[in-house]
């Protein structure tokens, strides 16, 4: 029996694994306490809100980021909290004594929305009614909520520009930051830099947490020492394998570049493979028909997406062009797959040359984030797309 890896169950999941203990304090003020008590743990629930025929779906495929690789966010979010603050101070002259603050990665939860100009943190109902409402780390009475957000009648859209959503696992430790940093300039206005508002704070932290993507700020670390960052999850492996052996083809569409997904995708597959001390091991491919890496989604999804696709040469990293057949293709039978299988860029109409399927219904993609992986693909497309670690809920399949 293969089991399903802890990595699409539910950041749960992986909580109770580390044995750690829920304070009190923290992490229940946006959740309702379950009454009672469950005999299954959470990370053996499966959760749906619409079945799938399985029989129909002849390719599947993962995101990489917080679905295959469940990173630890005691360490992978605690860096990224500590490494934005670094950047504030030196970069945007926000005072050194940030340089001490500490981050509760409990604290935020997916689903919150910041509103930027006001330096409040909200929780809503799906009619976007404001349930809870905190100014910084300080609860919002019900008077101060009904007057910065209205009645039931009139509802404002919580969208950009004024509003960020925190639907990323990415987005926990900026969430915390930019409370912290709204209480820090309610008693300390003469300490931030002049002219500074919450909105502009929430810009610098924002592009702040960027540069710490993009510079090798969290790359580097995390390649020099993944276990530190990643959670080891054995089901992996036998999971694809398992996919494989049915007939069905598998993939990988990553906004992470190949240097990076190599070194993420080696720890994850590591058990499996017999010689990971090899940077150049990419044993881990033969799990996968085709890898697409830096594929920039959502627009990866946009029907009128342009970018070119390249081949990766996956030792040395160079880019090729990549010279795939030119219209649709017309039936799996017809097409022979190309022999490479690691690509940069492209569109999701290469996505199906490169599979040799006819239509985005036989396709099952798995991913963490709901718009960026869900949302996007499925509006445009119609593609048979499956979350399966929302929050702590878990699976959910749309064709
Ligand atoms: N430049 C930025 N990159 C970001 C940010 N938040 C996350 N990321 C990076 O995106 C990919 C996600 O990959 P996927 O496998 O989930 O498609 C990963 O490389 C992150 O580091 C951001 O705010 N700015
Ligand atoms: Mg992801």
């Amino acid at each position: 029996m293969v089991v399903m890896p802890r990595s699409l169950i539910g950041c749960s999941a992986l909580r109770m694994d580390t044995g750690a203990v829920e304070p009190a304090s923290t992490g229940a003020i946006w959740s309702t306490p379950s009454v009672e008590p469950r005999s299954i743990s959470i990370g053996k629930q499966i959760f749906c809100n619409r079945s799938l025929n399985m029989r129909n779906i002849t390719a599947v495929g993962f995101d990489m980021d917080y679905t295959l690789a469940q990173y630890k966010p005691e360490t992978f979010e605690a860096l990224a909290y500590h490494g934005t603050i670094e950047k504030l101070v030196k970069d945007l002259n926000y005072p050194e004594e940030l340089l001490t603050w500490q981050f509760d990665w409990k604290y935020m939860v997916r689903g919150l929305v910041l509103d930027k100009k006001r330096g409040n943190i909200l929780k809503m109902d799906r009619h976007k009614y404001v349930k809870v409402a905190y100014h910084g780390f300080r609860e919002m009475s019900k008077e101060e909520k009904v007057a910065a957000y209205g009645s039931t009648l009139i509802r404002d859209s919580f969208d950009e520009p004024d509003y960020a959503l925190i639907d990323t696992l990415f987005s926990l430790g900026e969430a915390y930051l930019f409370a912290q940093l709204v209480d820090f300039m309610d008693n300390n206005p003469a300490k931030v830099p002049s002219g500074t508002d919450y909105a502009h704070m929430y810009r610098d932290v924002r592009s702040a947490v960027d540069l710490c993507h993009r510079d090798g700020t969290l790359k580097r670390m995390v390649a020099k020492e993944p276990s530190r960052y990643i959670n080891e999850d054995l089901a992996i492996v036998p999971m694809l394998q398992m996919l494989r052996k049915s007939g069905r083809s598998t993939f990988l569409v990553t906004n992470s570049l190949w240097d990076y997904t190599d070194v993420v995708m080696n720890y994850l597959c590591g058990p499996y493979m017999s010689d990971v001390s090899s940077s150049h091991n990419h044993k881990w491919l033969e799990y996968f028909d085709v890898v697409i890496t830096g594929s920039s989604k959502p627009s990866f999804f946009h029907d009128d997406n342009r970018t070119g696709l390249f081949e990766v040469e996956p030792d040395s990293g160079k880019l090729l062009n990549a010279d795939l057949q030119i219209g649709s293709p017309r039936s799996s039978q017809h097409q022979p797959k190309p022999i490479h299988k690691v690509y940069q860029g492209g569109n999701v109409g290469h996505l199906h040359r490169l599979l040799s399927v006819a239509s985005s219904s036989q396709i099952l993609y798995v991913g963490d984030h709901i718009y960026g992986d869900i949302l996007r693909s499925k509006k445009v497309l119609g593609m048979c797309y499956s979350i399966y670690n929302v929050s702590t809920l878990a699976i959910a399949t749309c064709c």
